[in-house]
């Protein structure tokens, strides 16, 4: 679905990414690991559109994407979650969850049922402020309102950096019931390696802008691999 072909990106004279292939599968979570700075977060706003690559190619749904805009990346179907989450503080939350209609015609403006029932704090808090709610809170916020635009194919970056134990279960949760009741791709970057161990069907490991290894979640109990991703 998702297909990355010898991506080269640079800022300025640095190399971000050093001819990065990688794919993305609907019905699958992908999770790519690295430690801090490898390019986990460039290779993501490259699939996206907010980064443009130097050289290589970005394809879905076997169209090339190279020179369609973020917007349009979003228009055929790929949602994007980013590291930090992004949500608007002055908006409410039921505002927030709207910002996501903007690709959507009109007919289809409103938000999924299955939002509330992964999330049901979110249908609790909807007149809240979404600086007012807890971390955790947001970032559920950040993935209900990437579910508005019923994507085909979901990108989280770090979905559980700076997020407390019970609401990376729900988030664990969440991506898993996506998978497996609404067949969308997943592609998740973490840092956190139990929870790409739980939930990976392919695990890329990053380092210094290259893949270094693809495999399944259980690889990651392999020594050799794990000291691909250990500080
Ligand atoms: N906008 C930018 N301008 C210049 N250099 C950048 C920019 N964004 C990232 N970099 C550099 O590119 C390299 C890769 O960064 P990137 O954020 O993609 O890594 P990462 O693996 O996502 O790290 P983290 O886990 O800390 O988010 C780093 O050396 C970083 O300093």
């Amino acid at each position: 679905m998702l297909e990355v072909t010898n991506a080269i990106l640079h800022y300025g004279a640095a190399e971000a990414l050093r001819g990065v292939s990688l794919t993305a599968e609907a019905g699958k979570i992908t999770c790519v690991l690295g430690r801090n700075g490898v390019g986990k977060t460039s290779l993501m706003r490259s699939i996206v559109g907010h980064n443009r690559l130097t050289s290589g190619s970005v394809a879905f749904e076997g169209k090339a994407l190279d020179r369609s805009a973020a917007y349009d990346r979003a228009r055929s179907g790929i949602a994007f979650v980013p590291q930090g989450r992004e949500i608007f503080p002055l908006l409410t939350v039921k505002e927030n969850l709207e910002t996501g209609y903007a690709p959507l015609g009109r007919a289809d403006r409103n938000v999924p049922g299955h939002v509330f029932e992964l999330f049901p704090v979110l249908r609790q808090m909807l007149s809240r402020r979404g600086g007012d709610l807890s971390g955790g809170q947001q970032q559920q916020l950040a993935i209900g309102r990437s579910l508005v635009m019923r994507p085909k194919l979901l990108v989280l970056d770090e979905p559980t950096e700076g997020i407390q134990p019970s609401i990376i279960k729900d988030i664990g949760r969440a991506i898993r019931y996506l998978r497996d009741s609404t067949g969308i791709g997943v592609l998740l970057v973490e840092q956190y390696l139990d929870f790409c161990r739980d939930l990976a069907d392919v695990v890329y490991i990053m380092d210094r802008g290259q893949i270094m290894h693809r495999g399944q979640a259980e690889d990651l109990d392999n020594p050799e691999v794990r000291k691909l991703i250990m500080v």
